[in-house]
C-alpha cells in the first residue's frame, strides 16, 4: 500500500510519488488544455493509493460530481499511466484548508510548468474548516461507476438555470448584528430595487470569512428579486466555469452568454473559485456588459477583491468597483439570535423539541465560530434530545456540543492549569485550594480559579464544583458572583485578574 498521507516522513518515496503525480498532472493538462485543467484539476489532490484504489480529494461537492461524471475515464488512465496497479478511483471532498499531504505543493506545480496559478489560497482556519467539512460532509464514497448520458444531459440543462436555491436562506430568516447590517442593508437594497434605479452599489461584493453568512444573503436576495419577477441568476462561480465549458464544447457559447446578458440581477457565489484564463475574459465581459446595461450584480468571496490573487486585475478592478462591504464574525448576541431562529425553525418540524434560554446562552457562548457551526450545535441537541427523551439542560448540551468545541478551541485551558498559576501567584498550594480550609489566604485564590475556571472553560458549574475538591455548583456560582463584584469595584484585583487570564491564554 502506498499511503501519501503518511508517507511525509519518507522522503525519498515521498518525492516519488509526488514526481510521479506531478507527471500525471501534465498528461492531464496536455489531454484537456489549460483553462480545463486548471478549471477542474487545479485542486484535486492525490490522497493515497490502496488495493488497486486511488484515493482523491477537491474541495467542493461540485467539483467532485463533474470530475467524476466528465473526467475519471482520463484520470483513471493517467493515474494507471504511472501506476499500473491502479483500478478505481474514489474521489472525495475535503476540508478546504487541509495541507496538502503528499502529493505536490501547488507551488511545485506552478514551478514545474510555468503554467497559470493552480492554487485556491485556501483561508480558512482549522477552525473553520472542521465546520466546512462537517456541513458538507459526504455519505461513504462509491468507486467511480461511469454515468448514463441521459443524467449528464439532465446536469447540464439544470446548470444553466443556475444553481438551485435553498428556501430557507431568506432575508426573514437571516439575523442582523453589528457585523452583518451594512451587508445585509445593501442586499436588501439591491433585492429591492426597481430595474429604473440605479444604484450606486455595482457590483456589490460581500466578503467574509467561512459561514458568516454570504451564501445565505445571495440567496436571500435571489428569492426576494424572485418574488418581484425579476430576472435573475445564482450561480457559484463553479457552475458559472461549468456553464461556460459545457457551452463552449456544445457550440452554445453564443446563447449561454445571451442568456447570462439578458437578466436583471446576477449573483455569483464563492468568486475566489473562478479558474482559467479565458473563463475570466468572459467573466470579465460579463460584468461589463451586465453594469453597462444597468443590471445588478452581486459577488460573495471569502476575501476582498484586492487579494484574490489568482484573478485576473481587470476582473480585480471591476469587482472594487461597486460597493465592497465585509461581515465580520458574529458576536455572542448575533449567535444567540441566529441559535434561537435555527430552534424556532427546528420546532415546527419537532414540537417537543424544547431548548431552555440558559442552553441557548451556554451554547452561544461555547460556539463562537460561525453559523455553521450554530447550526451543526443544533442539530446535536436535537438529536441529543429526541434520543434521551429528557429535557435539555446545560449539563446534556455540554455532553452533546463538546466535539464540535473540542475541534474549534484553539487552546483549551484545563482547570488544572488555572489551578497551579492562581496558587503559585497567591503563594498557596494546589492542595490548599482544593481542601477544605476556610482562611481567607486559601478562600480567595480559589474563588479566583473557581471565577477563572467558569470564565475560560466550558465547564459547567457542578463540573468545576467536582474539580474543586467535590464542592457544589452554588459554591462555584458563589465565587464567581463574589469575584465579579469585587473586580467591579477594585482596579486592582481587576487587573489581576486580567494578568492571570492572559497568562493562561498564552
Ligand atoms: N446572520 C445569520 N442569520 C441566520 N443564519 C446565519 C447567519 N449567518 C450565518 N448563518 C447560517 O450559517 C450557515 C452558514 O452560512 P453561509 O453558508 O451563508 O456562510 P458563507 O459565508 O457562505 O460560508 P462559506 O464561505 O463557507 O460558503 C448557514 O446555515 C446560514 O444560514
Amino acid at each position: 500500500m502506498l499511503n501519501l498521507r503518511t508517507s511525509v516522513n519518507d522522503k525519498s518515496q515521498d518525492r516519488g510519488d509526488s514526481e510521479a503525480w506531478m507527471r500525471i498532472c501534465r498528461r492531464l493538462r496536455a489531454d484537456v488544455g489549460e483553462d480545463v485543467f486548471s478549471s477542474w484539476f487545479g485542486r484535486l489532490e492525490l490522497d493515497s493509493l490502496s488495493d488497486g484504489t486511488a484515493a482523491l480529494s477537491v474541495p467542493t461537492k461540485f467539483l467532485k460530481s463533474w470530475i467524476q461524471s466528465h473526467y475519471a475515464e482520463k484520470l483513471l488512465a493517467a493515474l494507471t499511466s504511472e501506476f499500473p496497479m491502479v483500478k478505481r478511483l474514489v474521489v472525495t471532498i475535503r476540508s478546504s484548508n487541509r495541507p496538502p499531504l503528499g502529493a505536490p505543493a501547488r507551488a511545485d506545480i506552478e514551478d514545474e510548468e510555468s503554467g497559470s496559478n493552480l492554487s485556491q489560497g485556501a483561508r480558512k482556519t482549522p477552525t473553520q474548516d472542521a465546520a466546512a467539512s462537517g456541513a458538507r460532509g459526504f455519505a461513504a464514497q462509491r468507486p467511480y461507476e461511469p454515468q448514463t448520458a441521459k443524467t449528464r444531459a439532465e446536469g447540464e440543462a439544470d446548470i444553466i438555470a443556475g444553481s438551485p436555491l435553498d428556501g430557507r436562506l431568506t432575508f426573514s430568516t437571516f439575523a442582523a448584528g453589528r457585523s452583518n447590517q451594512l451587508a445585509l442593508a445593501a442586499a436588501q437594497r439591491v433585492a429591492a430595487a426597481t430595474p429604473e434605479e440605479r444604484l450606486p452599489y455595482n457590483p456589490l461584493y460581500l466578503h467574509a470569512s467561512v459561514g458568516l453568512g454570504k451564501t445565505h444573503l445571495l440567496q436571500a436576495v435571489a428569492h426576494m428579486a424572485q418574488t418581484m419577477s425579476r430576472r435573475v441568476i445564482y450561480l457559484t462561480a463553479e457552475r458559472f466555469m461549468y456553464g461556460f465549458v459545457s457551452a463552449l464544447k456544445a457550440q452554445t457559447a453564443i446563447a449561454f452568454k445571451e442568456k447570462l446578458r439578458g437578466i436583471d440581477i446576477l449573483v455569483i457565489d464563492d468568486i475566489q473559485f473562478l479558474q482559467g484564463k479565458s473563463i475570466q475574459q468572459e467573466f470579465c465581459h460579463t460584468l461589463n456588459a451586465l453594469i453597462d446595461a444597468h443590471r445588478q450584480i452581486v459577488i460573495a468571496a471569502d476575501r476582498p477583491p484586492s487579494e484574490l490573487e489568482s484573478l485576473d486585475e481587470r476582473v480585480r478592478s471591476r469587482l472594487a468597483g461597486g460597493l465592497c462591504v465585509e461581515i465580520g464574525g458574529l458576536d455572542e448576541q448575533l449567535r444567540v439570535r441566529i441559535l434561537e431562529g435555527r430552534i424556532a425553525a427546528a420546532k415546527h418540524a419537532h414540537p417537543n423539541f424544547e431548548v431552555p434560554s440558559a442552553v441557548t446562552a451556554f451554547v452561544a457562548h461555547a460556539i463562537q465560530t460561525n453559523g455553521r457551526d450554530l447550526d451543526g450545535a443544533v442539530n446535536r441537541l436535537l438529536a441529543h434530545a429526541s434520543l434521551n427523551g429528557a429535557p435539555l439542560e446545560v449539563e446534556t448540551a455540554e455532553l452533546a456540543i463538546r466535539d464540535l468545541v473540542r475541534a474549534h478551541d484553539p487552546k483549551r485551558i484545563k482547570i488544572e492549569d488555572i489551578q497551579k498559576l492562581v496558587a503559585t501567584h497567591f503563594n498557596v498550594s494546589r492542595a490548599d485550594i482544593l481542601s477544605s480550609r476556610r482562611t481567607a489566604n486559601v478562600v480567595r485564590p480559589r474563588q479566583i480559579a473557581m471565577y477563572l475556571s467558569k470564565a475560560l472553560t466550558l465547564r459547567s458549574l457542578p463540573e468545576i464544583g467536582r474539580r474543586f475538591g467535590g464542592r457544589d455548583h452554588t459554591t462555584v456560582l458563589h465565587a464567581v458572583r463574589k469575584i465579579d463584584g469585587l473586580a467591579a469595584k477594585d482596579g486592582a484585583l481587576s487587573e489581576e485578574i486580567e494578568l492571570l487570564k492572559r497568562m493562561l491564554m498564552e
